[in-house]
Parts: structure tokens; sequence; C-alpha cells
């Protein structure tokens, strides 16, 4: 029977597992959109890969719903396997065989996957096709987990901190990678500890702590940060040097910063630059010296966020 329709590729509703004594997920409810790189974050032991392993029917849950797919990854059909892709967190063991042979074998599994010479390109592996897999460094066998969880050109791919171990040019290909399957329409979750990449790769995520989500949604509003306040700062120079600031956007706060330096806290940075421009040039100071414009890092917002339930659950 093919799988009821589904309105997004990931849905979860109340997901809760225990191990034991340990409480690892608790009612979790999320959904990942169509198209979508959805970013999974958390502190080790959040719950992050006991949710991943959920998802992609590696463990079983003990309470909740969960569709993957339209599908319950408990049952893990078989023709529903073949449209998801894993890489999960710890490398595979692929015996004897050649980094093609591993790429090749797990490609047979699929009804059309990807070239293996492809893939092996896109990793970076290209070069190391008739190497064996068990003589690749910890890097080149990272690579190689990703060439075996995309070689069946999937649906659906959950990445579980793909990227650890990997130097930084294998970083960015591998970035090259994710974004490949998202411009064909492909979705990702991605775990990772790196928030530069979350930055740099999705549009939304999740920060699991203590296997609670505490905070769910877009990138760009995560934590609150469009209305926390950006930092703009300059050098006075000669030319502006005692010349009184222009009006600026209301709410604008002078911070105290060294001598020569103006520091404004606003929630209107390009407001205040197209003020501050203006009156610098009829100062007859064409350059604002060392203009910076600081907005809060998804990493700032992040370890914000961390600290506040820290805080939360010692009290
Ligand atoms: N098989 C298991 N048996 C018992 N406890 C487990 C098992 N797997 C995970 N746990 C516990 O469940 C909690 C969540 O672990 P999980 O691996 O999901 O965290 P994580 O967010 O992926 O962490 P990390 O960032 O370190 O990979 C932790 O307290 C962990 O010790």
């Amino acid at each position: 029977m093919p799988p009821a329709p589904t309105a997004h590729p990931v849905s979860v509703r109340g997901l809760s597992k225990r191990y034991g004594d340990v409480q690892a997920v608790r009612d979790i409810s999320l959904d990942i959109h169509r198209g979508e790189v959805f970013a999974l974050l958390g502190p080790n032991g959040a719950g992050k890969t006991t949710t991943v392993d959920i998802l992609t029917g590696v463990q079983r849950r003990t309470g909740g719903d969960v569709r993957v797919l339209g599908c319950d990854p408990a049952e893990d059909p078989r023709e529903w396997r073949a449209k998801i892709g894993v890489v999960p967190q710890t490398s595979g063991a692929y015996s004897d065989l050649t980094v093609k042979e591993v790429v090749t074998h797990f490609a047979a599994m699929y009804p059309a996957p990807l070239p293996v010479g492809e893939v092996l390109g896109m990793v970076g592996l290209g070069s190391l096709h008739s190497r064996q897999a068990s003589a690749l460094s910890g890097g080149q066998q990272r690579r190689l987990d990703v060439a075996v969880g995309v070689v069946g050109d999937p649906e659906l791919i959950f990445l579980d901190e793909p990227t650890t171990g990997l130097d930084p040019v294998a970083r960015r290909e591998a970035w090259e990678l994710v974004r490949y399957f998202a411009d064909r329409g492909r979705t990702t979750v991605l775990t990772t500890h790196y928030l530069d990449e979350a930055e740099e790769l999705a549009q939304r995520a999740g920060v699991v702590v203590g296997g609670r989500l505490v905070e769910y949604g877009p990138l760009a509003s995560f934590g609150g940060r469009d209305q926390t306040p950006s930092t703009v700062s300059f050098r006075r120079g000669e030319a502006l040097a005692g010349v009184a600031l222009p009006a600026l956007p209301p709410g604008t706060e002078v911070v105290p910063s060294g001598p020569g330096t103006v520091t404004l806290r606003t929630a209107a940075p390009s407001h205040a630059l197209s003020l501050l421009l203006p009156w610098a040039r009829e100062a007859g100071s064409l350059e604002l010296a060392d203009l910076r414009v600081h907005r809060p890092t998804l990493e700032e917002i992040y370890l914000n966020l961390i600290d506040r339930e820290s805080r939360e659950t010692a009290a």
C-alpha cells in the first residue's frame, strides 16, 4: 500500500524515548519542511542522535507519533528506506573493500542511484577510489560515510555530525554537497555542533537540551535574534573629532567606548548608517574609519539559550 500523503517529509508529535532510567527525549514535536535544510542543535547528550535514530528506524520510540515520508519508521518498509539517506554519527566498518567497491555495493541497494564516480568526486575521494577503505584516514572515512549516505540519491537525508574530523577544505566540500541536494529539492536534517555550519546551510533549526526542544524556528529570528540590537562602531578620526552625532533612529543607545571611538547599540543599523554617512561627509570625512556592524551571531544566540536553560534547570 502506498504511504499516506503528508504535508511535511518529517512530522513528529510528542516524541519520547527512555533508555532504562535515562529519559533521552521528552515530548518533542516538530515538522521539517520539504526542500529545507533543518539543523538539529544541542549540547552533548541532549538527545539529537536518539531523535535521528528514531526518525531513521534505528531506534524504537517509547512514546509519541512520528511520520517520515508518510511512514512510521518503526515499520521500516523496504521501499521507504530506499528514499532516505543516512550518514550516522559513527563511521561505518567497511572491511577490506576499496572505496569504489564500498560505494558501488551500497549503490546497488537503491533503485536509481547516482553514478558512483560522480559521488566520489563530490566528496573528494575521486583520486582514492582504489584505496582500501580500512586504510583511509579519519577524515577520508568520514567522506566515505557521506558518499555511502547519499549515493542512493535520497529524497530525505539525515546527516549526523557529518563534518566532524574534516579539515576546513573538506568541510566546505561537504557544504557544497548539502547545497547540491538542496538545489535538487531534497530535504536535509543536519545535526551539528558547528554553529557556522548551521548558519551557512540551514533555513530553520531546533535546539534540544536535556531531551526537550527548547527553541524551534527560522534561523533569521532564532531566539529573538531579529529583535536583538546590533552594534555599530567606528573611529572618529580628525575630521569628526568633537562633532556632535546626528539625530539617530529612535531607541539607539550610545555605548561608552574608548576615546575617539563611537559605539552605538541599535535595532536599526542600516537606518543609523544612512544618517551617519551624510553626517560624516558633511564634516569632511568620506569614510567612517574601522566601521563595524555586528549582528548577534547564531553562536551567541545559541550560547545565551543554553545558559538560560541551565540557569532555569538549576533554579
Ligand atoms: N543505548 C543507550 N542506552 C542508554 N542511554 C543512552 C543510549 N544512547 C544514548 N543514551 C543516553 O541518552 C542521552 C541522549 O544521547 P544522544 O546520543 O541522543 O545525545 P546527542 O545529543 O546526540 O549527543 P552528542 O552531541 O554527544 O552526540 C544521553 O544521556 C545518553 O547517555
